[in-house]
């Protein structure tokens, strides 16, 4: 591994995570609502949401036989997350931007849970997992906390592309524009 790699494996990987984020709680404003409810509850009294409150490549040494597919030694095998993820076989409205469904569930991101694996699972899991989390829910609690946000124009929610340009962290495909508008904290002035 070269220290390029982590920059590559650590940099449009969060920033992907948060755009999406964005693009759905965007389009979803009752999950915008409440996340902002809940970020602006935890930081209640503060002036900012500060750290306080809170890539698929394997490489097989041995060839063998996995479900009947034949995997040779050396090769680069790419684990369809995003597929697992939306598997109606093990998820209700595998489609649907509904993050609550994991409130009353013990499925976690952490590898252990096969069905969910966005940081991959076992030997090679993403060793910058903690670091990722701290960078994406920090940058979703700041964006979150201090604005409102609006579509440009007469934009309406279901005008807001979610084309996802192809990729190893699978992007959207055209920017996501936004104008945020201050939230008026008075903690803040
Ligand atoms: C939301 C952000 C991120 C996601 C979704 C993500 C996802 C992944 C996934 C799926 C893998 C492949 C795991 C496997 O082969 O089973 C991986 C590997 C890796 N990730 Fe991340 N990652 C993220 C952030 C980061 C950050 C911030 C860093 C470093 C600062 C990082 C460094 C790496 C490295 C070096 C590998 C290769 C590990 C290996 O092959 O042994 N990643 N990541």
């Amino acid at each position: 591994m070269y220290l390029q790699d982590i920059f590559i494996a650590g940099s449009e990987t969060s920033s992907t995570a948060i755009e999406w984020t964005f693009s759905e709680l965007l389009k979803s404003p009752r999950m915008m609502e409440k996340a902002q409810e809940e970020v602006r509850q935890v930081y209640y009294g503060k002036t900012n949401a500060d750290e306080t409150g809170i890539h698929e490549l394997k490489e097989s040494s041995k060839s063998c036989v996995i479900d009947g597919y034949e995997v040779p030694a050396k090769s680069k095998v790419i684990i369809n997350a995003w597929a697992i993820g939306r598997d109606p076989k093990y998820w209700k409205e595998a489609e649907r931007f509904f993050p609550e469904r994991f409130l009353e569930s013990s499925i976690d991101y952490k590898g252990a849970d096969f069905e969910y694996i966005p940081f991959g699972a076992g030997r090679r899991i993403c060793p910058g997992i903690t670091y990722a989390r701290a960078v994406v829910e920090l940058t979703l609690a700041q964006l979150l906390f201090h604005f409102d946000w609006k579509l440009p124009g007469d934009m309406k929610l279901e005008d807001i592309d979610m084309t996802e340009k192809f990729g190893l962290a699978v992007g959207r495909k055209t920017d996501l524009h936004l104008v945020p508008i201050p939230y008026k904290n008075h903690f803040c002035y």
